[in-house]
């Protein structure tokens, strides 16, 4: 049975990464039921039987459906021929926002960046699509080669351990690896901020001047939208609206923001300033008047393919929001 189990596959420059079928088990067991590439992998035995190859692809399909696991086949091009070059996996921690990242990579595709290529789109795609907040993995002490992937990443080593290696029998040291999003690299850099009139002083941050909206419906829930995957802290979810483009006002670009992003017409007049955040986000400085909005014309459609959430007041807490916006949450929560 072949099933691509709704997952649209990730792409990055050379690979694409998409859920394993029935039919690469043989290929996927030539390439596995190798020493050199078994020796570093603690959950696999050597040799590897054929069976197990049938057996893992059903069981990866079993927990993309149930969403506990990600585990996709790396796949490259050959001309029109498509070559299953390694696994890449992310595991989902239970009762967490941590998701452990693992592959492997054949041995006849080493030393050419793939286990970097593909491990770092699929721990981007889970930060920014799934409700995670770190990523980890661990590699053999003595597997330095896989310790500078994670360094690549962005993953930083946060300690030591043993774990059990099945092809090993026995406990082996380990280096352990965990980031967020705030470490992961490969983000397209940040838009420069839009300065105000005035040039800072010598020193001093640029101050980057947002306007945002609390939309809230009939029902008084609130809508949040999802960072999409690409932007600096993807993932995260925020009131709508955006920077302050050259002779906008708060309310001009808050008109237009939410015209482009979620289709919808607001006038001036229903936006009722209600806070502001003030926040050092690093590089400048963040200033950002939060509107409250419950009249506008049209449907809030997700115009730009992001996620939306209407939000009931006591639950935004469990959705991850930019650090200007917590003490804005617990605000709102009170007001509404
Ligand atoms: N819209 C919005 N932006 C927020 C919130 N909290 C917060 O820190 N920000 C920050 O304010 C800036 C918003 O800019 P933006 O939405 O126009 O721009 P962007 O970084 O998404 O990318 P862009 O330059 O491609 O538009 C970002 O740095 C964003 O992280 C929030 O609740 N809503």
């Amino acid at each position: 049975m072949t099933t691509d189990l709704d997952f649209a596959p990730l792409r990055t420059e050379r690979l694409t990464l998409r859920p394993l079928r029935a039919e690469d088990a043989a290929e996927l067991h030539r390439l596995i039921n190798d020493w050199e590439v078994v020796r570093w992998l603690s959950r696999v035995p050597f040799p590897y039987p054929r069976e197990l190859a049938d057996d893992w692809i059903a069981s990866t399909h079993r927990q993309l459906a149930e969403g506990s696991a990600w585990h996709l086949a790396i796949v490259g091009q050959d001309g029109d021929t498509e070559v299953l070059v390694g696994c890449v996996g992310l595991t989902r921690e239970a009762d967490s926002r941590r998701a452990e990242l693992g592959y492997w990579v054949g041995r006849r595709f080493w030393g050419h960046g793939v286990a970097a290529e593909a491990a770092g789109r699929l721990a981007r795609w889970g930060l920014a699509h799934l409700d995670l907040d770190r990523i980890f993995a661990h590699v053999l002490e003595e597997n330095a080669r896989s310790g500078a992937v994670l360094q690549r990443l962005g993953l930083k080593e946060s300690g030591r351990a043993e774990a059990h290696f099945l092809a090993r029998n026995g406990r082996l040291p380990v280096v352990c690896f965990e980031g967020g999003r705030e470490d992961m690299t490969e983000f397209p850099p940040t838009a420069e901020p839009v300065v105000p009139k005035a040039e800072p002083a010598a020193g001093a941050k640029p101050m980057l001047l947002v306007a945002a909206c609390a939309l809230v419906d009939p029902d008084g829930r609130v809508l949040l939208a999802r960072r999409p995957e690409g932007k600096p802290m993807a993932g995260l979810w925020e009131f709508p609206g955006g920077k302050l483009e050259a002779g906008e006002t708060p309310e001009d670009a808050l008109i237009r923001e939410l015209r482009e992003e979620l289709g919808i017409d607001v006038s001036a007049a229903c936006l009722a300033p209600f806070t502001f955040a003030s926040h050092d986000a690093g590089r400048f400085h963040l200033l950002m008047p939060l509107y409250l909005c419950r009249r506008w014309e049209g449907t809030v459609t997700a115009r730009e393919g992001q996620a939306l959430a209407w939000v009931r007041p006591n639950k935004l807490s469990d959705y991850a929001m930019p650090p200007a916006d917590k003490p804005l949450v617990a605000l709102l929560r009170d007001f509404l």
